[in-house]
């Protein structure tokens, strides 16, 4: 399945903001003022997640699912930002959307409440041009699949660096697995068997001795696979093994992507 590709102008160019600031500064008596500037990086989350807020929120809402990484924060700040925000509740996929929901000033509700999700909207770290994703580098693949997966409509918000060719080749930290905590060795020596060229349990770096733990008290594995020629395939294998409990691999859930471009422009692809 081929994507349909489209790019617009950007509303508020990146180094037109920076020209404006610098010759601003540079004429002011006052040559010490705290700009708060993006990065490139930023600004294209950011706009593009305005714009897929902006294009798809559904009318008379009542249920928003909203994912988890940097990206989503954007989401959540412009859905605080409607004026009819008391007419709807958000449903988070981890802990850190639930405080940047309640933070926004929007209504909280849970996936145990509201299974009938209007729209979802999420981060992703690799997309391809079929709108199949990896997902998981956050840890929070499990519920972002639970929340999108009961949407009726799936909305990718990223930047330039998620679009990829095929799922694997820009995203090279292998695909995220989660998994019941003492399966860890029996499900590394199944992903090996399986052919992955190396398989991670995850751990907490600095902030945590030991292995990441997710919102479900779960493990996570990652597993390189290299370029995956077969996302949907690939998933249901994972999928099979005993301690398995979810997969980064998101495939035919996605409708539409947003990714913000180096230039301040949103291009977009839909499945
Ligand atoms: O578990 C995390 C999620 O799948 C995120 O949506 C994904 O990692 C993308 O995050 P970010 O928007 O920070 O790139």
């Amino acid at each position: 399945m081929s994507a349909h590709k489209t790019s617009t102008s950007p509303s508020f160019p990146h180094s037109m903001l920076h020209r404006a600031i610098y010759s601003t500064l540079h004429r002011s008596p006052i040559r010490y003022i705290h700009v708060k500037m993006l990065s490139l990086e930023e600004q294209a989350k950011k706009n593009a997640a305005y714009k897929a807020v902006d294009e798809n929120f559904p009318e008379n809402a009542k249920v928003i699912g909203v994912g988890s990484g940097s990206t989503v924060v954007y989401v959540a700040e412009r859905l605080g930002q409607l004026p009819n925000k008391s007419d709807f509740v958000c449903i988070p996929t981890g802990f850190q959307l639930k405080q940047l929901i309640i933070s926004n000033g929007l209504n909280l509700g849970s996936i145990e409440q509201f299974p009938d999700v209007d729209i979802a909207f999420d981060g992703a770290d690799e997309c391809d041009e079929s709108l199949n994703l990896i997902k998981g580098g956050g840890a929070c693949l499990f519920q972002e699949k639970l929340v999108a997966g009961s949407a009726k409509k799936f909305v990718v918000v990223a930047d330039f660096r998620k679009k990829s060719a095929a799922l694997g080749v820009q995203w090279t930290k292998g695909v995220p697995i989660e998994i019941v905590p003492n399966s860890y060795a029996k499900v590394t020596a199944d992903l090996t068997r399986m052919g992955a060229s190396k398989v991670i349990l995850r751990q907490g770096g600095s902030a945590k001795a030991g292995p990441v733990i997710t919102d479900n008290n779960n493990f996570l594995l990652d597993a390189d696979f290299g370029k995956i020629e077969d996302p949907k395939l690939l998933h249901a294998q994972i999928k099979a093994l005993v301690g398995v409990v979810e997969t980064g691999l998101f495939t035919n859930m996605a409708k539409k992507a947003y990714f913000g471009e180096t230039d301040g422009a949103v291009s977009t692809w839909s499945a």
